[in-house]
């Protein structure tokens, strides 16, 4: 009775969301029947077709019902399933450039298709997007099925394959990759010395799947492609030492901004190990930064948990960074100014170097230079804010196909994380008795080994995942809702992957999941919760928190902490007092509200750098592009020549220019053999003196390139793409300590960003004129 009822409202819900997209939907449901009588070959030709109309100049979007239709029905003749309304709400969602809300389970892989077909047809390319390889190979086999049915090429990046691997798999007409694998190739794209070794082709639409995952838990840490790891070891494990040896009154940890700052003592004392009198000088600024990295990487990370020693291929140990809501181990991406190399020294493993930055850029910034974006999640409605802010995408939650019918229980709470655990081993033990399937979340690898080693010693076999090996995780995680089964998985590890239940396990209670902590934001808590429950299935959660948890020790509200120590909490409180629990929501929004400054401020300083970057890069696309450079090197002469006689020759008498610093200066751009001629020098305007050197310094230019015997073209273009890459790296390096200077500023109320552009503004011009000179420096030289 009670389930009928629940349908029944569901069903009015649903309709009622689905109303400004009912016509639509009903639209794309008759056509559908059309193709159910069609042969597979007609199906195949009307992709031709619709090719055909959009090239004729018929748009997307009137295309959509047809396209959508045709989709439905490969997926019934492909897979043997019917795509639901939501799923084609979702579909639509999609290709208006907004991010579609979904609920786990309610086949979301499915829905990116319909979007990528359809946006596909323009010939321009779609990206979709997931979260890891294994995802990205999976889906582009699985879902390549529906596409080649229909006439659609499709591929996937993988990060070893070569060149022409990668060019092959973006030609076509859909391509799965992940983010990371995305950004890193834009980037190199922007490093080679010929245009034919790009792989890209024009950003042009790009559906992501776990949007929030991407878009905003991974968006602090940029991508960044490093120089090879070089020197410096030796000068890291000098600094690790000073820090190692300071005591608790040397520095003063802030523990809700995670900020570390050395106290009077702690700089005295470092003064004193470096032999330096004043460690705040502006001169020791490098230093000082290092040293602060130092205090984090001792005092603030924490290894397992932060991060990881992984020995890699080459049988040497790597510090990897630990993503901290999903527990995913972030391979190739490094702490930025200087704390990974901080880490690799308190570890002593190999310091890889100054972290010499050759391009970087964030996930936030590349994605949006997409010409339209969109993506799907579970959880997206609590940053809808931040999603319509930064990239103009709005949030549409799309209603479940059936009832959600999982069983969220209050959380309860304990006093010490001792007791927590134990409690959490008994409720495995009771419920595993029964044969109900367990997940259990956790917040790091170290907690899931300390829960495992429990679990051991009651005798309950179980499986850990570690976030280690993608496709393993997804084999494990498969089978979670296996009768009798014991999984216990770091925060997110396996998401993407369907649990489904085992035979008899629906008449248990469904899959039940523990939650061992309550995250920083809740939306990943949500996440692990909607790992049971999917698509009707009965299933129930539950967290086991405590008061040594961080986020209540640092964010719990004060009041309620009293209250429940003082009044109810024994041993454990449940917490169903609606005041308690909104005390728990409330510390989680604080502490989201931080991370979302700090996405802010990342975003703030790579907006400034991203005007710059696409200068550089339409520069040097230029460069690379263009048949003849000789035009661009006359115009750089010219300029060069300019700008040099306008510094030396100020006033109107030419008495007091300075003739000889002008000489010096132009020689170390033009290094000529044979003098300049300087005739009737105290009649001379500044104009006439530099249409002289002019004059000069082309004709010279000419005999030097009529003399040279190489290949004239391709040095030009050498020496611009060289000098471009080598000032873009100094540049990046001489931006990043701009922004940490900026950052210890902050406290004068500045606005740091709009300091860092103005800072940065000056320092840009002049970075361009180093290029152009550097460029004419090496034309000069290697034509001799
Ligand atoms: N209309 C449908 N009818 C029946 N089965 C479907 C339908 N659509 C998708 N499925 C199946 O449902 C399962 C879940 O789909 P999928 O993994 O895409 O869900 P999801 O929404 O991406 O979940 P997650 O949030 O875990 O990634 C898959 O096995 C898929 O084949």
């Amino acid at each position: 009775m009670l389930g009928l009822l629940r349908d029944y409202y569901h069903k009015a819900s649903v309709d009622r969301n689905l109303s400004k997209y009912k016509p639509l939907i009903a639209r794309i449901n008759l056509l559908h029947k059309g193709f159910e009588n069609n042969s597979n070959d007609e199906l195949f030709m009307h992709t031709q077709t619709m090719k055909q109309h959009i090239s004729n100049g018929k748009s997307l979007s009137d295309q959509l019902p047809e396209a959508y239709a045709l989709v439905k029905e490969a997926f019934f003749r492909v897979f043997g399933y019917r795509i639901h309304d939501a799923q084609l709400m979702g579909a639509i969602v999609l290709h208006e450039g907004n991010i579609a809300e979904m609920k786990t389970g309610e086949g979301k892989t499915a829905v990116a298709v319909f979007a990528a077909y359809l946006n596909a047809l323009s010939g321009e390319g779609v990206h979709i997007v997931t979260v890891n390889p294994y995802l990205a190979e999976r889906d582009s086999t699985e879902m390549g099925e529906i596409f080649r049915f229909l006439g659609l090429t499709v591929g996937c990046i993988e990060s070893n394959m070569s060149i022409s691997q990668k060019q092959a798999q973006y030609q076509c007409d859909v391509t799965y990759a992940t983010h990371y694998e995305l950004g890193f190739d834009y980037l190199r794209d922007h490093m080679v010395y010929d245009i034919s070794n790009r792989v890209q082709r024009k950003l042009n639409y790009v559906i992501l799947d776990e949007v929030d995952s991407i878009l905003i838990d991974e968006a602090r840490t940029p991508l960044l492609i490093s120089e090879e790891p070089g020197k410096g070891t030796e000068y890291f494990y000098y600094i690790d030492n000073i820090v190692k040896a300071l005591t608790s009154e040397d520095y003063e940890i802030f523990e809700q901004t995670k900020q570390i700052m050395l106290t009077e003592k702690g700089v005295d004392r470092c003064e004193m190990a470096l032999s330096l009198t004043n460690l705040m000088h502006i001169d020791n600024a490098d230093l000082y930064n290092k040293i602060l990295q130092s205090l984090r990487a001792h005092f603030i990370l924490k290894k397992d948990v932060d991060y990881v020693l992984v020995t890699n291929e080459q049988a040497k140990t790597e510090a990897v960074i630990v993503d901290q809501n999903t527990g995913r181990l972030l391979f190739g991406r490094r702490f930025v100014e200087g704390l990974h190399q901080a880490i690799e020294a308190k570890e002593r493993i190999i310091v890889m170097g100054q972290p010499a930055t050759l391009s970087t850029i964030t996930l936030q910034n590349y994605f949006r230079m997409y010409g339209k974006l969109s993506g799907m999640t579970g959880t997206a409605t609590e940053v809808k804010d931040e999603f319509i802010k930064t990239y103009g995408t709005d949030v549409i939650a799309i209603p479940t196909n059936k009832p959600i019918n999982r069983i969220d229980h209050p959380d309860l709470l304990f006093i010490t994380e001792e007791e927590k655990f134990i409690r959490i081993v008994e409720e495995i033990i009771s419920v595993n008795e029964r044969g109900q399937p367990i997940l259990v979340g956790t917040a790091s690898i170290q907690k899931s080994e300390l829960l495992s080693a429990m679990l051991l010693e009651q005798n309950i076999p179980h499986k850990v995942l570690n976030a280690k090996n993608y496709k393993e995780e997804a084999d494990v995680i498969r089978l979670a809702g296996q009768r009798g089964s014991v999984t216990i998985s770091t925060n997110m590890a396996g998401r993407g992957v369907d649990i489904r239940l085992g035979e008899g396990v629906e008449e248990l209670g469904g899959l039940m999941v523990i939650g061992t902590i309550r995250h920083d934001s809740l939306r990943i808590d949500n996440q692990l919760r909607g790992r049971s429950g999917r698509q009707g299935d009965c299933g129930s959660s539950r967290f086991f928190i405590c008061f040594e948890d961080e986020l209540l020790m640092n964010y719990y509200p004060d009041h309620l902490m009293d209250e429940l120590l003082n009044n109810n909490c024994s041993d454990f409180a449940l917490i169903n007092n609606p005041r308690y629990a909104r005390g728990i929501r409330d510390a989680q929004a604080h502490v989201e509200g931080e991370l979302q400054t700090i996405r802010e401020r990342v975003m703030g300083y790579d907006q400034v750098l991203d005007l710059q970057r696409r200068i550089i890069y339409t520069m040097r696309n230029e460069m690379l592009e263009m048949d003849d450079l000789t035009s661009k090197v006359q115009t750089l002469i010219q300029k060069t020549i300019q700008q040099k006689v306008a510094e030396f020759c100020q006033g109107s008498l030419p008495e007091d220019w300075d003739m000889i610093g002008l000489t010096i200066s132009l020689g170390s751009v033009f290094p000529y053999k044979r003098p300049l001629r300087l005739d009737r020098l105290h009649e001379l305007e500044q104009g006439e003196l530099i249409g002289m050197f002019t004059q000069q310094l082309m004709e010279y230019y000419k005999d030097k390139e009529v003399a040279f015997e190489g290949n004239a073209i391709e040095l030009k273009r050498q020496a611009f793409i060289y000098s471009i890459d080598m000032n873009w790296m100094h540049y990046l390096e001489a931006v990043e300590e701009v922004k940490n200077g900026i950052e210890l500023r902050n406290y004068a109320q500045l606005d740091p960003i709009v300091e860092f552009e103005r800072e940065t503004f000056q320092m840009f011009n002049k970075f361009i004129s180093s290029i152009e000179q550097e460029t004419l420096r090496i034309i000069w030289n290697s034509m001799d």
